[in-house]
């Protein structure tokens, strides 16, 4: 048996440049992983299968699942002939913002690469990643980096320094597609990616509560009142760096102070019934 861990990640910036020709947007974003994080298990089976079985009824247990989708490429890529039984303990909630089914399919992608003993580098990982969605070449190189092209073509950033990050998801689905469809290019609040990598370098935490920007946000926001009240809150909660992740909903900020991150916690628990408080890995 093979165990992954596989992080969340929160956006520290989202812009959008324009629409590409292949109906993607030209995104330049900052991410960075915290700690929340699923967990994976990873089992030879005889049977030529992918199983997967999770406790999640949020999380579907078919080829719909990208963990799923990320053994069978591998398998069919590679010509495994044996199958592999994967367990998903799921913590990071669904349809939040925060990768979690990409994560999932980084997990699965390093998880069957050891599994089956197929050697492949960490780029060849990201590249067979990219694949399955923009998101997980990201969630298989981990850590901090800035996101360039439809978000598979990455540079490794400096972390930013240890801090709490308090997270709360309202009960409401959002789908990216659908938030990306509503982008418009002449009324975007374009946040400075620059400022923020040089703040990264300078170890600066108030720089980087300062540069955090997220040209979505607006839009889940407006269509969403439940994100506009969090965000409210929090920031009513003397919250620092206040932001939603990547399409939303959910919404986080990044505080210093260990007391100062769980009177935030408190203030947003009650309110909504999904809030953590996890640090930062980076
Ligand atoms: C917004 C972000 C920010 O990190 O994350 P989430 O909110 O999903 O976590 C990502 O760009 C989401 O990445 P991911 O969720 O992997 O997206 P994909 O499966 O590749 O694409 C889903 C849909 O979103 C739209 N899409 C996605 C990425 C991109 N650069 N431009 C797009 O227009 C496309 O309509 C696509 O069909
Ligand atoms: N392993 C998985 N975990 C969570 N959701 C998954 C998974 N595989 C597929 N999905 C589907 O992908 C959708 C987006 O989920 P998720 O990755 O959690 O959100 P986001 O892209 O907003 O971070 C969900 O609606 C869910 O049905």
């Amino acid at each position: 048996m093979i165990y992954e861990k596989a992080p969340a990640k929160i956006n520290l910036t989202l812009d959008v440049l324009h629409k590409r020709d292949d109906g993607y947007h030209e995104v330049e974003m900052v991410m960075t992983t915290i700690d929340l994080a699923d967990r994976l298990s990873f089992e030879v089976m005889n049977s030529n299968r992918v199983e997967i079985a999770s406790e999640n009824r949020f999380v579907p247990n078919d080829k719909r699942n990208l963990a799923f989708q990320a053994a069978t490429l591998i398998k069919e890529r590679f010509d495994i002939k044996q199958g592999v039984r994967i367990h998903l303990d799921k913590h990071i909630p669904v349809a939040a913002g925060l990768a979690g089914g990409s994560s999932d399919a980084a997990a699965t992608l390093r998880g069957v690469n050891r599994l089956f003993n197929i050697g492949l580098s960490q780029e060849e990982l990201q590249e067979i990643g990219a694949e399955i969605g923009s998101d997980v070449p990201f969630c298989v190189m981990g850590g901090t980096a800035l996101a360039k092209g439809r978000g598979v073509e990455l540079q490794p950033l400096s972390s930013p320094p240890a801090c709490w990050v308090v997270l709360a998801k309202p009960s409401i689905g959002v789908s990216t597609k659908d938030i990306y469809s509503k982008v418009n290019l002449e009324q975007l609040n374009h946040p400075n990616t620059q400022a923020m990598i040089e703040v990264l370098e300078n170890h600066d935490f108030k720089g980087i509560c300062k540069h955090l920007g997220n040209v979505l946000q607006p839009i889940t926001s407006t269509m969403h009142h439940q994100v506009r009240q969090i965000i409210q809150r929090m920031n009513k909660a003397g919250g620092t760096g206040v932001l939603m992740s990547g399409s939303g909903p959910t919404v986080f900020s990044l505080v210093a102070k260990e007391e100062k991150a769980e009177r935030i916690y408190n203030s947003l628990r009650g309110f909504c019934s999904e809030v953590y408080m996890v640090r930062i890995l980076g």
